[in-house]
């Protein structure tokens, strides 16, 4: 049995949360691949060391100080340590990295080093191995990451039947220099070293003890899943619910491997299992008409509208063709007999915004096109809603009786998730509704 288990911002926060840490990693002796990301907030008022690094390199971009930032850096990893009681110096490693700020390093080697500083901690504190990311994560220079060299470096860097600590978020190009993941990418890191151990698991701790139906900043105490697909988690996960990263299935889907979402403040809790198929559990206990609902504000609807646009042979490639050019990504094209509207994300349009409308409207000759802007889009997702006839319908009622106006919806044709779009300013609400009538008064 192999485990590989990924700590997240908020279980690396302090001393105390690095206690916990080894009492999981001791109460479980195949826990031994382990891949830790930057020390998260203490506090609501703290900083993640992430965004120190982030704010620092902006600093020095524009030539301004940074000392004052990358002093509290240093002053937390100072502190874990003394809390800790370990020897380990890094007055060596602060150096070399303030050598590299002088010579103007790189955005990504700069931030990697919050995952670098506390995995070389977390290793000492735990008598573990330390082996850097940039020695076992390969990327092309296309920005992906390369599965097969980083198998090779993998076998060739990472001893077996030994505890080992490696830094989640980053890996080295071609060339050897450092680079990063998308925010929260330490997850993807976990997820790729699991499938290259060829794990039993992967176990993700956090804060929350596993996928809760919905975000708990918008709904209090939601309820925990405790099975879902990999197929309802990528859709959750995309649409904003960021307990997990959204590329974190793609590298265990081939091997099948599951992932158990636990919480390193309550590691009783079994958390969440999220498996490729759940029909064995589904045929023990039916799964919740819902699985899950997430959201994201800052989407704009671009309706173009002329007679008969439906019938019209390649009018949605027109329509496509446009934004591509512009290197816009399309989230969904639902359409009418007489218009076809396109949902994009507002900040993939802001600066071509007018040139878009305009080639629409001479490209595909159109009566009329309208932006509506400040929409968030909602997913409701479940594998068990294929089965109830009927819930769109009671979508409308539901958001008709707390006067939330739905300004688009689609069905996915495997019946997984309903996605909808309101107001900005209706986003929360929409969500609270929506637990409160599909997860709480399920059976009404
Ligand atoms: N559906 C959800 N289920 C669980 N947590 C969620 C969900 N949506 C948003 N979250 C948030 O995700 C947080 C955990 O993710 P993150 O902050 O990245 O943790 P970590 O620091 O462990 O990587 C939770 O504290 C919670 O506020
Ligand atoms: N530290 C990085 C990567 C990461 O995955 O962090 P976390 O596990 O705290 O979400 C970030 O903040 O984006």
């Amino acid at each position: 049995m192999i485990k590989v288990v990924k700590f997240g911002g908020s279980s690396v926060a302090s001393a105390k949360q690095f206690e916990k840490i080894k009492g999981i990693i001791e109460a479980d002796p195949t826990r031994q691949l382990i891949v830790s990301s930057a020390c998260g907030k203490t506090a609501k008022e703290d900083h993640k060391v992430t965004d120190l690094l982030y704010l620092t390199h902006a600093h020095l971009q524009y030539g301004v100080p940074a000392d004052h930032i990358f002093d509290q850096i240093v002053a937390k990893y100072e502190r874990i340590k003394t809390n800790l009681g370990l020897d380990l110096d890094l007055t060596d490693q602060f150096a070399q990295i303030q050598a590299q700020m002088a010579a103007g390093c790189t955005v990504d080697y700069l931030v990697s080093r919050g995952e670098y500083l506390t995995s070389m901690l977390l290793a000492e504190y735990l008598g573990a191995e330390f082996v850097d990311a940039r020695e076992v994560i390969a990327f092309d220079y296309s920005g992906e990451v390369n599965m097969e060299k980083s198998a090779t470096q993998f076998a060739a860097r990472v001893p077996k039947g030994k505890r080992v600590v490696i830094p989640g978020f980053y890996g080295a190009l071609p060339n050897g220099s450092i680079r990063i993941m998308t925010r929260g990418g330490s997850d993807v890191s976990g997820a790729i070293l699991a499938a290259l151990s060829g794990a039993d698991v992967y176990e993700n701790w956090t804060d929350v003890s596993g996928i809760l139906v919905t975000d708990p900043r918008i709904v209090d105490n939601p309820k925990r899943v405790d099975y879902i697909t990999y197929a309802e988690l990528r859709e959750l996960s995309y649409m904003g619910a960021n307990v997990l990263h959204d590329e974190t299935i793609l590298p265990l889907a081939d091997q099948q491997i599951p992932i158990n979402i636990r919480n390193t403040n309550d590691p009783d809790n079994p958390g969440t299992m999220i498996m490729k198929d759940c029909s064995e559990q589904d045929e023990k206990n039916a799964p919740d008409y819902i699985t899950g609902i997430s959201g994201k504000k800052g989407f704009s609807l671009i309706t173009c509208a002329k007679v008969h646009m439906s019938s019209e042979v390649g009018a949605v490639r027109k329509v496509l063709t446009v934004f591509e050019r512009y290197g816009v990504s399309i989230e969904l094209v639902p359409a009418g007999v007489d218009n076809i509207t396109v949902v994009v994300e507002t900040k993939q349009i802001e600066d071509h915004r007018y040139e878009i409308i305009a080639e629409l409207k001479e490209e595909l000759r159109l009566d009329s096109i309208r932006v509506m802007d400040n929409v968030a889009l909602i997913a409701i997702v479940g594998r068990g809603m294929s089965q109830k006839p009927g819930i769109s319908g009671k979508f409308f009622a539901e958001f008709g009786a707390h006067d939330i106006n739905i300004r688009i919806i689609n069905q996915s044709a495997d019946e997984v998730d309903i996605i909808v779009g309101v107001d900005n300013t209706d986003f929360e609400k929409a969500i609270s509704c929506i637990y409160d009538r599909f997860v709480l008064r399920a059976d009404d």
